[in-house]
């Protein structure tokens, strides 16, 4: 159930995947996976290799789709939406961050956190660059609005990518292994970062990470094995 303070961002009911490979049976990789995460949530879902992380992402992302179940996004049923209005959705509700960034390298740092707004064309509007330059001193990059990526370091340029993922005010940020290349300090600085906007804005945050110290850092802990559900614990964090 959805309460004012702490909406229900996403609500999956008996999801399930599966893949055609040749076989007489398809092979189902999800298995009737339930879970609800709200608007405050800051939670990694982790899980041995192949145990169908990335495949749920997707699902969740709408970059894909279920093979039966049903995927709630800010309490809108999805499955039954055609490639237009998936797309709508994911561009007006979702930011994605992972690990290899995808910056444009043609285009300045605020030239590619404006992107996803600039999506429909036109010129960016003196209060979408406000924004932009906000976000882009919110992640400490404030004075390398000009940069292009390759003048920038890897932290840095993972920097860029999540000011352009919360350009939109996203109500859900996918992350996939976001501080997979990068030292462990940084990881921590960009953990610390994506917890910031999960409490200033609310945004609810997903992050699928390999590294159990990082995810000890999320106020929640989901774990798949074998593309079931098999834990979902919430940590005590100090100071919050
Ligand atoms: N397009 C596809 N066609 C067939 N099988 C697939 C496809 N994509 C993934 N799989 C299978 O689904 C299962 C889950 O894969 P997935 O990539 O979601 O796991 P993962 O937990 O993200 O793994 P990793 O941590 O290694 O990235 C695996 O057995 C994989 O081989």
């Amino acid at each position: 159930m959805s309460n004012i303070k702490d909406p229900t961002v996403l609500r999956l009911e008996d999801l399930r995947k599966s893949y055609n490979v040749g076989l007489p049976t398809e092979l189902e990789v999800l298995h009737g996976l339930n879970m609800t995460l709200r608007a405050h949530d800051f939670c990694a879902l982790v899980g041995p290799s192949g145990s169908g992380k990335s495949t749920l992402l997707n699902l969740i992302g709408l970059l894909d789709q279920p093979t039966s179940g049903e995927l709630y996004l800010l309490d809108q049923a999805t499955r039954e939406l055609d490639d237009e209005g998936r797309t709508q959705i994911r561009r007006e509700s979702i930011g994605f961050v992972f690990q290899f960034h995808h910056l444009i390298e043609a285009f300045t740092a605020i030239e590619n956190v404006l992107m996803p707004l600039m999506v429909r064309g036109g010129k960016p509007t003196e209060e979408q660059t406000a924004w932009a330059m906000h976000l882009l001193e919110a992640v400490g990059l404030k004075g390398f609005e000009r940069k292009k990526p390759s003048q920038l370091s890897g932290g840095q340029q993972q920097r860029v990518a999540i000011a352009r993922a919360l350009a939109t005010r996203p109500a859900l940020l996918l992350a996939d292994e976001p501080t997979g290349n990068l030292d462990t300090q940084t990881a921590a600085h960009i953990f610390e970062l994506l917890r910031h906007f999960n409490r200033e804005f609310g945004c609810a945050v997903l992050i699928v990470t390999h590294d159990p110290r990082l995810s000890e850092t999320c106020d929640r802990t989901v774990t798949l094995v074998d593309g079931q559900f098999t834990g979902d614990v919430r940590h005590e964090q100090a100071g919050k």
